[in-house]
């Protein structure tokens, strides 16, 4: 270990000394298993599933039985039975870094433990103001903003997850729409794990008055994870996921981007490079970056979306 690495509050894994410490992972997949995850994105390798994902899902197996040792023990104290509490990994980066399908392979994997089969899954992105209020304020080029979230109801919502509730509701975005669905919403009941998924979980809020400090999202989180990688690879990976959403979703006459639909090659590309550089690769800069080093575990991709390097924190 160098000086450098030593005074870091992380330990630094290549891939190849991080691929190491699956061990004992007991954990083998089926063909139709694995199958399964292709679902989740037709573009993951199996390799990442078994040389990053088995050894993070055996970390994180291993904080969760923890908590439920605690949980027994205080129960133990008080000679009483308390309501389950879920124990929430967070997963935050930049737009299109790949966070959805690193919540949804995490999801899969770590159902697959006896002591927590009951993962659910939720995004942030349900805590976005609707449209008609972000017209109101004029954020609608700031989705993904943090003045763009209702972060006291997220607060809310985290509050009642961890208090133990047996039903907490969570408000459900559309991407097809662009919008809140006004009349749906996803139910979370005490699931062993709840997954958070979004940019802003690591985000902490502007005190509103200087000695009121205010809840964070991260205060509700147990382990977080930074999704990583150059920025340049982020932007190509918008731009490619625009022109597959251009002959895809777009072509659907109830999609709000249903005017990109017949976007030339080149057209879709500029659109897709235009918002990239005016909206998310802002909010990267000065939002999302910034809070890289709150998270627990940091996965750094290269451009081939393979995990080069892995930073766990020490404590
Ligand atoms: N592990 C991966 N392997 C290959 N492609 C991936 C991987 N993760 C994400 N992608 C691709 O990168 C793009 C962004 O991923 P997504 O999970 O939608 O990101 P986010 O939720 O951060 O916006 C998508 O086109 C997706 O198919
Ligand atoms: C709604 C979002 C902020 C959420 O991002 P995600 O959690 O999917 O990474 C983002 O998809 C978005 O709409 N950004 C605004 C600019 C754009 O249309 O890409």
């Amino acid at each position: 270990m160098t000086d450098n690495e030593l005074l870091s509050p992380y330990i630094t894994f290549t891939r190849r000394d991080w691929k190491q410490l699956r061990a004992s992972v007991p954990l083998p997949l089926t063909e139709e298993e694995l199958e399964k995850l292709r679902g989740i994105n037709e573009r993951i390798s199996l390799n990442e599933v078994s040389d990053i994902y088995l050894p993070l899902t055996r970390l994180l197996n291993i904080h969760v039985a923890n908590s439920q040792d605690t949980y027994k023990a205080v129960n133990l104290f008080l000679g009483q039975l308390t309501p389950k509490v879920p124990y929430i990994i967070g997963i935050a980066g930049s737009v299109a870094v790949g966070k959805s399908t690193t919540a949804r392979i995490l999801q899969a994997l770590l159902t697959r433990w006896p002591n927590h089969p009951k993962v659910d899954l939720v995004t942030t992105d349900g805590f976005l103001y609707p449209n008609r209020i972000l017209e109101q304020r004029g954020l609608m080029k700031r989705k993904g903003f943090p003045e763009s979230y209702d972060l006291q109801k997220l607060i809310h919502f985290l509050i009642d997850v961890k208090a133990g509730k047996s039903e907490v509701t969570a408000p459900v975005y559309s991407h097809l729409e662009y919008d809140i669905l006004p009349n749906q919403v996803q139910t979370i009941r005490q699931p062993d794990i709840l997954i958070i998924e979004g940019l802003n979980i690591l985000q902490t809020p502007k005190p509103k008055k200087a000695n009121k400090p205010r809840l964070a999202v991260s205060d509700f989180i147990d382990f977080s994870i930074y999704v990583d990688a150059e920025e340049q690879d982020i932007r190509q990976w918008y731009v490619d996921r625009f022109h597959i959403l251009c002959r895809t979703a777009f072509q659907n006459p109830n999609s709000y981007f249903h005017r990109y639909a017949n976007l030339s090659e080149e057209e879709a590309t500029e659109t897709a490079t235009q918002i990239w550089s005016e909206i998310n690769a802002v909010n990267l800069e000065k939002n999302i970056l910034p809070t890289r080093y709150r998270a627990n575990l940091i996965l750094k991709k290269g451009a081939n979306h393979k995990i080069q390097e892995i930073k766990l924190r020490k404590l």
